[in-house]
């Protein structure tokens, strides 16, 4: 274990999250993470873990530079997990097997399984009995789903980034109306990816509600569910490096003074939906991530259960081919 940063926590009033470790730390997302954990002093220590122990190193000298021009060096980054073992409040999973833009979905699922069960005992250790996991990897929901199954983490600490989808909504229905994204509020629910339900019901404009008709809509559905294949037809070899970190910056702040935010959580507690992970409005209130789920359309609601029974099936053959692999 390395430490980089002896940072002044005197003025610092203890609040949620203290610690935080990153698994993946020396990838972009997962580096990115450390960053905007250590610039915005969204927590006093952060653990960095990863296969590629240089690189690792690399990211905590670079950061640590970072922060010092920043003017605030108060988050201790430390490479490798607390020397004594002890729990964090937060887990970030960033670890991930290399993204093949030309790869099958199904493939990829199948290596973060792996990869979701070997570091499976790591998890558990740095979550310990109270902390609180959070995917990034893809596909963050069937991964969310899965490790519902394979831990004794208990499902309502476990959580998946989504924020994404709703930024790539806001952008859509601005592009479709000529104004600018940061006008728009609006939630995508549902599954990351295609099985995405945009809240069409509480979209607003300058806080007003905003009834769009079915055409309107179907180019925005369009415009959403084709963000994937335009990105890999780039072939860019990288993943959403600057929108992420920051997004889960924005995510774990929420998660810190209660705000309700969208983020794929577990359904046991929301009555209609089928026992699986999807993306709701959500709060984390006394270390547990609990719906924030209000009305919604028929439609909507269609769209959620049809998300929830999809990412449970999908869930269930990926851990049966698993099983059955070993
Ligand atoms: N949920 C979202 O909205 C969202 C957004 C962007 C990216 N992602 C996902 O986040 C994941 C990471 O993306 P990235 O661009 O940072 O990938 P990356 O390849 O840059 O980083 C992955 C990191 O995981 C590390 N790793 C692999 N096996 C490991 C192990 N056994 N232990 C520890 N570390 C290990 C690698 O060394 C690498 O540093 C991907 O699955 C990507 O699809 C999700």
């Amino acid at each position: 274990m390395t430490e980089h940063n002896r940072g002044e926590t005197a003025a610092h009033s203890p609040t949620w999250p203290t610690s935080v470790a990153v698994i993946g730390a020396a990838g972009l997302i997962g580096a990115g993470v450390v960053e905007r954990l250590a610039m915005e002093t969204i927590t006093d220590t952060v653990y960095m873990t990863d296969l590629r122990d240089n690189v690792l190193h690399a990211h905590a000298i670079d950061i640590t530079e970072a922060q010092i021009l920043g003017g605030n060096t108060r988050t201790r980054l430390v490479v490798g997990p607390p020397a004594d073992g002890s729990p964090v409040d937060l887990v970030i999973v960033a670890a991930s097997a290399p993204e093949t833009p030309d790869g099958d979905r199904r493939d990829f699922l199948r290596a973060n399984l792996k990869l979701l069960q070997l570091l499976l005992p790591d998890i558990e250790n740095l979550a310990g009995e109270h902390g609180a996991v959070m995917l990034l990897s893809n596909p963050v929901d069937v991964l969310a789903e899965a490790l519902r199954q394979l831990s004794g983490i208990s499902p309502d600490r476990i959580v998946g980034y989504s924020l994404n989808d709703s930024i790539r909504f806001r952008a859509a229905v601005g592009r479709e109306l000529g104004v600018s994204p940061e006008r728009i509020a609006g939630l995508v629910l549902g599954e990351h990816g295609d099985g995405q339900v945009p809240l069409f019901s509480g979209l607003t404009l300058d806080g007003k509600a905003v009834d769009l008709g079915t055409a309107e809509r179907v180019r925005i559905i369009t415009d959403i569910t084709g963000w994937f294949s335009r990105w890999s037809a780039l072939k860019p070899g990288r993943s959403s490096g600057w929108t992420t970190p920051l997004g889960v910056a924005q995510v774990v702040k929420a998660m810190a003074t209660g705000e309700i935010h969208p983020a794929t959580i577990w359904t046991g507690s929301v009555e209609s939906l089928p026992d699986s992970f999807i993306s709701l409005p959500t709060r984390f209130e006394q270390g547990r991530m609990v719906s924030a789920l209000g009305p919604v359309s028929e439609t909507e609601k269609e769209g959620l259960t049809q998300a929830a029974t999809s990412v449970e099936a999908a869930a269930a053959q990926a851990l049966q081919d698993f099983r059955s692999a070993i």
